[in-house]
């Protein structure tokens, strides 16, 4: 008997362009959401479009979150019964976003996603990230009903946040390899759908690199959208492993030895050089996927991340501890073989 099912859930209306943010009210408008917003939002963006989110939504309340983690979201959940909020709305980076989402799985309230920087894939997921002592745990957490992407504002953040964005992008091929080294090796379920989609989003925008420079409003155009298809490719195989393999490992190890050293998007960025280098040995992908992040002007090195070659190597040797998620660092790779892929790859 064929038994299999599988439930999507993508959100309704994706609004992304110029002054997009002035049409908040009216993409929120269209969900039929009633009750108190909670804005739920980091100090830069609410700095700088706090007040005109609060314009477009009567009546709305706001919570400060500064980090990622458990207990932020237990503080935005106890800010959303205190105030009987009807719904989220995560505005800024991937911080403020995957905590609103995941508050409002808890909460069962709908979230609108409203992105202030092209910093991250996960503005349209249904996936949360979130670390806890030694482990990060990639949850399901309510996708958004609404994404609200106004370029002006992106292409208006520091650049290095779009350039995070393309490397979380970019990180994609690496990704979908471990995923596929998974089903072979491990049985691991795949979708071809989902996998297919988050490589042809990695391409689209390795195509369109040249067109990705700072202060250009385009640019900002190609990378939310390549965003959203990422996100979607998530949302299709219901698990991040589409946009996330050894590479994210090695960034979520990173984030515990060496916190608020370097942005997510620029850490897998390098990881995936490296992981490409493992999976396809020295002449493979590793070096196109350095060259695409050297034209954006992403971090290649572990100085650019402000890390030693310490650091990053114990980062490397130790990623594989982070989750029960099989890839191509198996059940963990030497220190020696961490050294000699980091130096041919030129990391270190
Ligand atoms: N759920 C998923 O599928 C995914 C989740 N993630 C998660 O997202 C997080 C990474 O996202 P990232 O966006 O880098 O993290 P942050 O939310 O911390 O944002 C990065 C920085 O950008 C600043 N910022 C945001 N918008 C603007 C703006 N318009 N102008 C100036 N500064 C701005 C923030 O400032 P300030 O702190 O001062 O407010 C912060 O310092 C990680 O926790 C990662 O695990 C990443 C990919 C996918
Ligand atoms: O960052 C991600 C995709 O870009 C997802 O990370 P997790 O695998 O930790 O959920
Ligand atoms: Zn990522």
């Amino acid at each position: 008997m064929f038994d299999k099912s599988t439930w999507i859930r993508l959100p309704r209306n994706v609004v992304v362009g110029h002054g997009a943010l002035d049409d908040l009210g009216d993409a929120v408008g269209e969900l039929y959401l009633s009750g108190t917003p909670l804005i739920v939002t980091s100090p830069s963006p609410n700095q700088i479009v706090g007040d005109r989110v609060r314009e477009q939504l009567s009546g709305a309340e706001t919570v400060i979150v500064a980090e990622a983690g458990f207990e932020q979201v237990q503080n935005v959940i106890d800010a959303a019964r205190e105030v009987d909020a009807g719904y989220l709305v995560g505005l800024g980076g991937g911080k403020p976003i995957d905590t609103a989402k995941m508050a409002s799985d808890e909460l069962d309230v709908g979230f609108v996603s409203v992105p202030t920087a092209a910093s991250h894939d996960g503005i349209v997921s249904g996936r949360g990230s979130i670390p806890e002592g030694d482990t990060r745990h990639s949850v399901a957490a309510e996708p958004p009903l609404a994404v609200v992407a106004d370029t002006d504002v992106i292409a208006d953040a520091p650049w290095e946040l779009t350039t995070a964005g393309c490397a979380d992008i970019i990180s994609n091929y690496t990704a979908v390899a471990d995923w596929q080294l998974a089903r072979r090796l491990k049985g691991v379920e795949y979708s071809e759908y989902g996998g297919a989609l988050a490589r042809m989003t990695a391409e689209m925008l390795v195509d369109n690199a040249d067109l990705i420079r700072p202060g250009l409003e385009e640019s900002a155009w190609i990378v939310v959208k390549a965003l959203v298809s990422s996100g979607v490719a998530m949302s299709i195989a219901g698990s991040s492993r589409p946009a996330s393999g050894a590479e994210h490992l090695f960034s979520h190890q990173l984030d515990r030895i060496a916190p608020g050293r370097a942005l997510h998007g620029h850490q897998v960025g390098v990881g995936s050089i490296m992981t490409a280098y493992l999976h396809d040995g020295p002449d493979g992908l590793w070096q196109d996927i350095h060259e695409a992040l050297e034209s954006l002007d992403a971090p290649t090195t572990a100085a650019d991340l402000g890390l030693s070659d310490d650091e990053l190597l114990e980062a490397l040797t130790t990623a594989h501890e982070i989750r029960d998620r099989y890839t191509v660092l198996g059940d963990g790779i030497t220190e020696k073989a961490a050294r000699e892929v980091a130096e041919t790859t030129g990391v270190i």
